[in-house]
């Protein structure tokens, strides 16, 4: 059987902690790769240190990842993978359209949101902005550090073009970091958005002090809400099921080292917002996502009450106690 071709060499456009983990995988398999990063330090450390000290301290890097300042020089790579968070993913695609002209280069959106503006996935900016792009999307249960630091995860790639996804497994596939394909681009995208949001709510019940039992119940019943969603937005139930779904539900919902479910947990013991996204310099997709996917949840007329109340909450338009009382209040139902 023929095996199938890594791709020549990678850009990698966005230098956060993920950014540089996947980035970190593709140097590790011997293919070139370039990293974009906006802080100079970060360009700096990378390839002095081999370390990105701002995003992803004590992970040694190997030696021949380069890292560049300049977007268009990293995009002049057979293939990119996206790793800019959601909201700034229009202005890197234009830039990444003019750099690349006519060229169809393959591009793996890897980021975990929605456009808060629009409610547009990864894949309907790219198609806006890019139209020649070749589109994938990695998604999964992965936090960045393990991924770097070789611990055993899985992923779902998904490509409508099942030869460009072997190309992609051949390049970011590792022993320990095992991609899974599929067909269901808009499945993996929206697991990975929508787990970001109820990842907020399961930190919210942990800093109430609601207990484990609490917590559990959040997670099912968020992923039932999670997969009537997917499937009216065109997702496959099965997706939803799977690795960019069920699984980084739980991954996300289940440790305070997803940064979403800190914030959640910050947000539940009464800390604003604002100051908590003032002690960080990480990105919290489900902040901006929250309300992006309660709008589409009510375009599509499916009933979302953990995700609204995620929306209600980061948008300051109710406090947590209020949100809880309401939601606790909600009739006894049918389960199904
Ligand atoms: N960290 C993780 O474990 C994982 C993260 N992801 C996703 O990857 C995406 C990137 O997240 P991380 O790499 O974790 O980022 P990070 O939280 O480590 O770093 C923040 C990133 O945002 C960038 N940024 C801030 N302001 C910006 C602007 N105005 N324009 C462009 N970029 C800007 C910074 O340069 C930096 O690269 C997100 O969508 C996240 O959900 C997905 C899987 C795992
Ligand atoms: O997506 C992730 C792991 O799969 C990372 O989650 P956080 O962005 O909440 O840290």
């Amino acid at each position: 059987m023929k095996s199938t071709q890594a791709f020549k060499s990678i850009g990698v456009i966005g230098g956060g902690a993920w950014g540089t983990a996947l980035a970190s995988l593709c140097a590790a398999n011997g293919i070139p790769t370039t990293i974009w990063a906006r802080e100079e330090q970060v360009v700096r450390t990378i390839n002095d240190r081999h370390e990105n000290t701002e995003y992803l301290p004590d992970v040694p890097l190997p030696a021949p990842l380069k890292a560049v300042g300049s977007l268009s020089m990293a995009a002049e790579n057979e293939a990119l993978l996206f790793v800019v968070p959601a909201q700034f993913a229009r202005t890197a695609f234009a830039e990444l359209r003019s750099a690349a002209g006519d060229r169809q280069q393959p591009v793996a959106l890897c980021s975990k949101g929605i456009e808060r503006d629009t409610g547009l996935l990864m894949t309907e900016v790219l198609s806006a902005v890019w139209p020649e792009a070749l589109p994938a999307v990695l998604s999964g249960p992965s936090f960045a550090r393990d991924v770097a630091m070789g611990l055993p995860t899985a992923v779902t790639l998904a490509c409508a073009d099942e030869e460009l996804g072997k190309r992609w497994m051949a390049t970011i596939g590792a022993p320990h970091f095992r991609p899974y394909l599929s067909d269901d681009l808009t499945g993996a995208e929206l697991g990975g958005a929508v787990k970001n949001v109820l990842a907020i709510a399961a930190g919210v019940v942990a800093g109430q002090g609601m207990g484990e039992s609490a917590r559990a119940a959040l997670i099912a019943r968020g992923f039932s809400e999670f997969q009537r969603l997917g499937v009216a937005l065109g997702a496959e139930a099965q997706t939803m099921a799977g690795l960019s779904g069920l699984g980084d539900l739980i991954l996300t919902a289940s440790s305070p080292q997803s940064r979403n479910m800190s914030l959640g947990i910050e947000l539940g013991k009464g800390r604003s917002l604002d100051d908590v996204l003032a002690s960080r310099n990480s990105v919290s997709e489900g902040v901006a996502t929250a309300g992006a996917i309660h709008a589409l949840a009510e375009k599509a007329g499916i009933d979302a009450p953990i995700c609204a109340a995620v929306a209600e909450l980061v948008s300051g338009s109710r406090n947590v106690d209020d949100i809880i009382a309401a939601l606790l209040a909600r009739p006894f139902t049918t389960e199904a």
